[in-house]
């Protein structure tokens, strides 16, 4: 009879390099399919009941409400590992540069790391109640702790860092309804906004201006924190529609490479919300409410009146700093007094139709155009007070960008249809004013905006140009130029 069996060798090291042999052949037929990730499961859950763990949550905002900026530091560091590539779930974004993937870590996934030969992991938790907010939560062995925790988050510290220096993006925010109020109320995206300081047409003696201000608010900590104030500095433009505010919001924004917060007033449940929203901002950013007088006057928001005075100016506005608050309105015609009080925002720029130096400003940039021939007619119907804005001379331009004479044939045709006596009185309004009792520039130089109260910078003001008589405006008490030149 002939027996079948295994024949086991007698020799140890045969044995071994025989077992050995045997493992690699299963890992590699294993290596792609399911049963290789239950093995690595199941060897870690092994793992796991021979190690003490420590948990540390760290989660996207605190116990007032304001961001955790280790929460953002975490999610760039965690997005950054090569190991997140392992992870079931994860998301794919395109990134600014055209050819380059993003890759996110899902919600409720775990991504592991090794520091100074520990190993450590990360869960995504993110949790479907409403008002519980995303959290990370870092696992370390107990053994581990002592000897890498802080090192290790001082690590995080500095590849994150690193990693938003290179890539500084400027986002843009926008406030969701309150019920989304999940995982905050902002939501953001990058700011991809193309006007630039250069691109928007106004005074270039005003945009020199404006520009020296926000340079010297960004060198001014130190200033601020000795007088006892916030480091936040706001503007108001304000003029009709289609002469640049939003635009000249956006060059500020780049100038500054702060991020945005765009607050939409009518998804403002209340003024305690409104708050709520202001807590969750963070430092360096551009705080923009567009349309003010409209949300004031025809009462479209839910938001008081005292509500928003408080956002301007109130103990809230103080909990961030290097910050810039920008409203823009039509008019201030109708605007409660209130808000245009001296001290409540700083600098006030208006922003007029345009004239023929803005028209010759437009003609460069849509047109390529210095100089024409037509370019004495269109001053000639400028000077008989027609006016046009310029996204509406800009509109013209681009549509007969092809044939310059055509363009500016359409843009003396539309002056002299629709822009009739628009623009009278005009000129003098392209004015900054400033009502926080400071000079622009802190050096004390009043070449920069006008104060309220720095009277002998009014009048110099004033007589450069040409404007001989001074009027407060009617309810704020705020020194507006325009309507003075306006009404005389
Ligand atoms: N001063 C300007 N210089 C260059 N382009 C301008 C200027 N004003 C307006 N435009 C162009 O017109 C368009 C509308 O401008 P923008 O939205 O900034 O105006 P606005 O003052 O904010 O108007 P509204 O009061 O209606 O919100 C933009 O595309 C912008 O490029
Ligand atoms: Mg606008």
């Amino acid at each position: 009879m002939v027996g079948f069996g295994i024949m086991i060798p007698g020799n140890p090291f045969v044995l071994l390099f025989g077992i050995a042999g045997v493992l690699v052949l299963l890992r590699v037929l294993l290596s792609g399919t399911a049963l290789l990730f239950v093995l690595k499961k199941w060897w870690s859950s092994i793992g796991d009941w021979f190690h003490v763990y420590q948990f540390y949550k760290v989660p996207e905002y605190n116990e007032s409400f304001q961001e955790n900026q280790l929460y953002r530091r975490v999610s760039t560091y965690v997005n950054s590992l090569a190991s997140i590539e392992d992870s079931n779930f994860t998301n794919l974004f395109s990134a600014k540069k055209s050819n380059e993937i993003l890759i996110h870590l899902d919600s409720n996934q775990t991504v592991h790391d090794t520091f100074l030969g520990a190993r450590v992991s990360w869960t995504n938790e993110e949790k479907e109640e409403r008002n519980s907010c995303r959290t990370f939560v870092l696992k370390v062995r107990k053994s581990d702790k002592r000897r890498i925790l802080r090192p290790y988050l001082q690590h995080v510290h500095s590849v994150s860092d690193d990693i938003e220096q290179r890539g500084k993006e400027v986002k843009l925010y926008t406030n969701t309804e309150t019920e989304h109020r999940n995982n905050g109320r902002w939501r953001s995206v990058p700011f991809t906004h193309p006007s630039t300081l250069d691109t928007v047409a106004m005074d270039s003696d005003l945009k020199n201006k404006v520009k020296s201000d926000l340079e010297s608010f960004l060198k001014s900590k130190q200033y601020y924190h000795r007088l006892g104030r916030v480091w936040k500095r706001s503007y108001l433009l304000y003029g009709p529609s289609g002469t640049g505010k939003s635009s000249f919001v956006a060059a500020m924004a780049k100038f500054l490479c702060y991020d945005v917060y765009d607050v939409d007033l009518s998804k403002v449940s209340d003024d305690s919300d409104l708050k709520m929203l202001l807590l969750q901002m963070t430092n360096r950013s551009v705080i923009v409410v567009e349309d003010l007088d409209r949300f004031v006057s025809e009462k479209s928001t839910a938001v008081s009146l005292s509500g928003v005075l408080n956002f301007m100016d109130g103990i809230f506005s103080c909990c961030g700093e290097e910050r810039v608050m920008v409203f823009t309105m039509n008019s201030k015609e109708h605007i409660d007094p209130a808000i245009l009080r001296p001290g409540r925002i700083d600098v006030h720029i208006y922003f007029p139709l345009c004239d023929f130096s803005a028209f010759k400003t437009l003609a460069n940039s849509y047109l390529g155009l210095k100089d024409h021939k037509l370019f004495p007619q269109v001053e000639e119907i400028f000077q008989t007070g027609a006016a046009l804005s310029p996204a509406e001379i800009g509109e013209i331009m681009i549509s007969n960008r092809g044939s310059p004479s055509r363009a500016l044939k359409s843009v003396i045709t539309a002056l002299q249809t629709n822009g009739d006596g628009r623009g009278s009185g005009k000129i003098g309004r392209r004015l900054t004013e400033s009502t926080s009792g400071r000079s622009v520039d802190e050096s004390g130089d009043s070449s920069g905006v006008i104060c309220r109260e720095s009277v002998h910078t009014v009048r110099e003001f004033r007589k450069l140009y040409g404007l001989l008589r001074m009027k407060s405006s009617r309810r704020g008490g705020t020194l507006d130029l325009g309507s003075v030149e306006k009404e005389g």
